[in-house]
């Protein structure tokens, strides 16, 4: 593995499957030329709405977008990674907030179903109740092994702030973490760049992390700032809070040269 560009997108998803899939068409479109391999869109990147109209058009969101990511990442010659949207489950009527990576040749290479759903009441009124249409996914992520990428792993926006996740990927030798999200509004100005750097810290990877930003629907706000972070901890590239691509690079003899400074997944006792 040699060293390359990753993109963390930035949107403003609506609830319009097609509005959304053409801004992500364009800001693929500035990662790639600005040079990017991989390219992780936010969660909900396809479709951002109130969770009844998520759950009437699942089906269409789920096929439209799997096709999407296949013809793009095939169109523009990049890896790609659609960061949560809802695939139909077979058992009942909700969907998995599902994340998948993408090959330029239009395989999938990982999939994950987001495990921690957020049913939080924010103290700035909004109550979120993912769970009312979601399916908890069963399955810890798994890590694909790429000789040009590094070994990348999966996760989904809440899932950031269950270290135990992260250590589970990096047990499993990953040292390039997703964590696309939609971080509310609330919670993000005080949490997000926080457990953010924690993740990359205690792990010693890049963390990459695709954002939702500004305002979707009624109150719905999220607070931006996708990110890419080094093994050590420092931010490498914040996309602010307007739609936009944040660019960094992965290095592979950073993340040597830090394991070797701060060695401390190898001192771990449990
Ligand atoms: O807001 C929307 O409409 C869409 N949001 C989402 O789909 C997901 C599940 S509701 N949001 C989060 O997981 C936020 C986590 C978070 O913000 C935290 O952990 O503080």
């Amino acid at each position: 593995m040699s060293s390359y560009l990753a993109a963390a997108i930035q949107m403003t998803s609506v609830p319009d499957l097609h509005k959304n899939l053409a801004q992500a068409e364009e800001l693929i479109d500035v990662a790639v030329h600005k040079g990017a391999k991989l390219v992780g869109l936010p969660e909900n990147f396809s479709f951002m709405g109130e969770e009844k109209d998520k759950l009437a058009q699942a089906g269409v969101i789920a096929k439209e977008t799997q096709v999407f990511l296949k013809t793009m990442a095939q169109r523009y010659q990049v890896n790609l990674i659609g960061g949560g949207f809802p695939v139909p489950s077979d058992e009942n009527d909700k969907v998995y907030n599902t994340a998948s990576l993408i090959d330029s040749n239009g395989e999938e290479l990982l999939c994950y179903r987001k495990i921690h759903l957020f049913d939080v009441n924010v103290p700035d009124g909004n109550t979120y109740r993912e769970s009312s249409t979601v399916m908890a996914g069963k399955e810890l992520p798994s890590v694909y092994f790429s000789k040009t990428l590094g070994h990348i792993g999966l996760s989904v926006c809440y899932d950031v702030r269950f270290p135990e996740v992260y250590r589970h990927l990096s047990k499993k030798g990953a040292d390039v973490m997703f964590v696309p999200a939609a971080f509310t509004a609330f919670t993000g100005k005080d949490h997000w760049q926080i457990l953010l750097q924690a993740r990359a810290i205690e792990n010693t990877c890049y963390i990459i992390a695709p954002a939702q930003t500004g305002i979707h629907y009624d109150r719905r706000q999220t607070h931006g700032h996708a990110m890419i972070i080094d093994p050590w901890g420092m931010i490498l590239a914040d996309a602010g809070e307007q739609p936009g691509v944040a660019i960094a690079e992965i290095n592979p003899a950073r993340i040597e040269q830090v394991r070797r400074q701060m060695p401390s997944l190898q001192h771990r006792v449990f």
